[in-house]
């Protein structure tokens, strides 16, 4: 009885978020938003009943300000005649994920893969010059104890449904991607990257004293290897794109108007592979990570939070952030 309360509850609240995200309903979505329980309960439930199959799985106003807005954070352009989504994420200005980014990013992945007709997804930024700044600091500075708890479900919550789907993924890497921007680009199955030596990629937390998660180290493992991994980690490096293809952090670079076209015929060839055979060995490949991080995932949390509540951890982000914004003025 419960089980069966607990999946209505759940598909009340997946269409309720869906149509919120979908048919663009400001309103429904900033409400849903503020409701934590039903916000958690719900991240949570998508990924014990995922469609993935194989795992049952001042400055600070202005931010603040910006992290308020309720316009939709991303437009999925889904061909059916290809079975192509293309997922322009635009959160401004520089596609921070931030919670509510992340929320409308789990819901827009688990839709796509609940609708059997798309088979790819190309991740891509409609930004100028980034992909992604990585997780929105102002969402891991001077919160509450339950705050960082919701962020830090969400983030969990985005890469196991990225690096899980059963859909081939491509990141059409259109600008600068550190720290949670290259986590989410080493999710998927390719990375394209524009050859512009403006553009960093690679993770660089340890410069602000901050440690990635033991899931993201794992991850990376698998496709750089550990001495790569180790070096980038320890020291906090961001490589221009020809050094990220050297290490293959990326796959691929090509010239900065074509990387999106590149995605598009590069996802044509492997969607020509048949799909239960490249899903099939996509899930031998990474199911073992995978289990390993969802039995840790509890304890995960407990290790975030512990962390980012420290003061001595708040106080170096606060001079992080103060440093970001005068890098401007
Ligand atoms: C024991 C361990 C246990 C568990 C694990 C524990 C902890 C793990 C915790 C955290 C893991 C974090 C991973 C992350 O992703 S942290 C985020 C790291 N990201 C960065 O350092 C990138 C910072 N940004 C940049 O380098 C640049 O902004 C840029 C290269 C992406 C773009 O440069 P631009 O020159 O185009 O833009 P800017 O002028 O720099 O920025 C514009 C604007 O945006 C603000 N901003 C930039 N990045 C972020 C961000 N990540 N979050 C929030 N806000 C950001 C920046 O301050 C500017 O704001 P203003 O317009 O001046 O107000």
């Amino acid at each position: 009885m419960d089980a069966y309360k607990s999946s209505v509850d759940f598909a009340e609240a997946t269409a309720f978020l869906s149509h919120a995200c979908y048919e663009q309903d400001k309103m429904a979505l900033r409400a849903t938003l503020k409701n934590k329980s039903i916000l958690s309960g719900l991240l949570s439930r998508l990924s014990s009943c995922s469609s993935h199959g194989r795992v049952c799985v001042s400055p600070v106003l202005v931010a603040q300000r910006r992290n308020n807005s309720t316009s939709p954070k991303l437009k999925v352009d889904f061909n059916q005649s290809t079975g192509v989504a293309v997922m322009h994420m635009q959160n401004p200005p520089v596609n921070s994920l931030s919670l509510g980014f992340l929320t409308e990013f789990c819901i827009a992945v688990e839709k796509l893969e609940m609708d059997k007709s798309c088979r790819g997804l190309i991740l891509t930024s409609s930004q100028p010059k980034v992909f992604s700044a990585g997780l929105d600091i102002m969402d891991m500075y001077g919160k509450k104890l339950e705050q960082y708890e919701e962020f830090w479900r969400a983030v969990q919550e985005m890469w196991l449904k990225l690096y899980s789907s059963n859909m081939v993924t491509i990141a059409a890497i259109n600008g600068s991607s550190p720290a949670g921007g290259c986590l989410m680009s080493l999710s998927c199955d390719y990375r394209i990257m524009a050859d512009n030596p403006r553009y960093s990629i690679g993770f660089n937390e340890t410069q602000f004293g901050i440690v990635v998660p033991v899931w993201c180290k794992e991850a990376m493992t698998t496709i750089v290897g550990h001495r790569n991994t180790e070096l980038t980690l320890e020291l906090g490096l961001l490589y221009n794109p020809s050094d990220a293809l050297k290490i293959g952090l990326v796959d691929q670079l090509v010239p900065e108007d074509q990387v999106l076209a590149t995605a598009t015929k590069t996802m044509t060839k492997w969607l020509a592979i048949p799909d239960h055979a490249r899903r099939i060995t996509k899930s031998m490949m990474r199911k073992p990570t995978i289990d390993k991080i969802m039995s840790i995932r509890e304890a995960d949390m407990q290790q975030y939070i512990s962390f980012i509540s420290k003061d001595s951890t708040q106080k170096m982000l606060g001079t992080y952030l103060e440093m970001l914004k005068k890098k401007r003025g």
